[in-house]
């Protein structure tokens, strides 16, 4: 597992051309996700089945032999463990029970065991079914991005219910993200132990944080985890993706002490050289460039290379690959990077 690419790189090694894969590589722009998405039936149904996850998961590694496989699940699990009634409804993203401050003490974090057994066993068969060259990666969301949706029951433009909940409520957004945090780590650890050679960590909505949230409620909690997830497996590698930090990128690492901090497209990459001076970066091509293809794509991935390329650098978008990508630009970002 040592010399899997990804790995040499969350080590502090420098390795170029550099290890790539994309956030959500495996999803709807791939016509074969599309097919077994549909044998599944719904997407929860997707995700608790090892046979199915494990197929979508290796999909993209298939087609284009990316250097890392991310296992196939979502963020929302957790809060699916703690039955807060989420739904997936086509086209409109993930529903849940808006959870109100008086739930939080009677929440059951002891479910996840079972309920999250099925994701576990899916770890298992890809480590056993990935070419051996390619990483495996882990994930869970970070507390504060799982709350916001918990909170407002859906996706919102700058999840205004959830920081409003925090600033009502401070002792009571604590201890949800205490028991999320929690979680999460033992989730993570799972996962580890299963399989996973590294894991990473979305925090999608840490951008919407002013300073002294982003201290108590992106860095407090990762940090959490980070550390017990340590306690139990001390040289266990983990990527942070906190997206919109920007100048916060710094202090996250420092604090939390991740091995790898995710860059969103809109960091410029004269900081993200400098970040690479902590340790590795992982980014961050605009999705969008990739939709458009030729010369935007062209320009975006040299610049990135070029200014990234003398240090420890994970290639990878800024944020998700969306249902727009077409297929033959993936070929074409691939193709750019190794040099082919
Ligand atoms: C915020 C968040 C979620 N899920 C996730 C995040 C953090 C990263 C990010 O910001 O994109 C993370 C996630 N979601 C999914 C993965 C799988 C692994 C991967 O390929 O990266 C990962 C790592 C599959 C998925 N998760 C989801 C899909 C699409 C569902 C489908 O197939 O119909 C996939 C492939 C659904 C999902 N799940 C979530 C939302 C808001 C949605 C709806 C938006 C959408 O439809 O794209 C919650």
């Amino acid at each position: 597992m040592a010399d899997r690419k990804l790995v040499r790189v969350l080590n502090g090694e420098t390795v170029f051309p550099p290890p790539t894969w994309l956030m959500r590589q495996a999803g709807r722009y791939l016509p074969e996700y599309r097919a077994t998405r549909e044998q599944a039936g719904g997407f929860l149904d997707l995700c608790y089945n090892p046979d199915l996850a494990t197929e979508v998961t290796l999909q993209p590694i298939r087609r284009f032999g990316f250097d890392a496989a991310i296992l196939f699940s979502d963020i929302l699990v957790i809060p699916d463990a703690l039955d807060r009634g989420l739904t997936f409804v086509k086209g409109e993203g993930p529903q849940l029970t808006p959870i109100r401050v008086d739930e939080i003490d009677r929440l059951e974090p002891n479910r996840a065991e079972t309920h999250l057994a099925p994701v576990i066993a899916t770890v298992g068969r890809l480590r056993d079914a990935l070419p051996d060259e390619t990483t495996l990666i882990g994930f869970c969301g970070a507390p504060w991005t799982v709350a916001t949706y918990m909170i407002a029951g859906h996706g919102t433009p700058d999840q205004a219910p959830a920081r409003l909940f925090g600033y009502r409520h401070p002792e009571a957004m604590e201890r949800l993200l205490a028991i999320l945090a929690e979680m999460s780590a033992d989730y993570l650890i799972r996962q580890l132990q299963a399989g996973a050679d590294c894991v990473q960590i979305f925090d999608s909505w840490a951008g919407v944080l002013d300073e002294a949230s982003f201290e108590a409620y992106a860095i407090g909690p990762v940090k959490r985890i980070v550390d017990r997830v340590r306690a139990a497996i001390p040289d266990a590698k983990i990527i942070g993706f906190a997206k919109g930090a920007g100048p916060l990128l710094k202090t996250y690492r420092e604090k939390t002490g991740v091995n790898a901090v995710g860059l969103d497209w809109q960091v410029p990459l004269s900081f993200a050289k400098e970040l690479q001076a902590q340790g590795a970066v992982q980014g961050n091509l605009d999705p969008l460039r990739l939709i458009a293809g030729g010369k935007a794509l062209e320009e975006g991935v040299d610049r990135i290379l070029e200014t990234l390329k003398d240090g420890p650098h994970i290639f990878n978008l800024g944020h998700g690959i969306t249902p727009e990508a077409p297929i033959e630009h993936v070929e074409a970002l691939l193709k750019r990077i190794r040099g082919l």
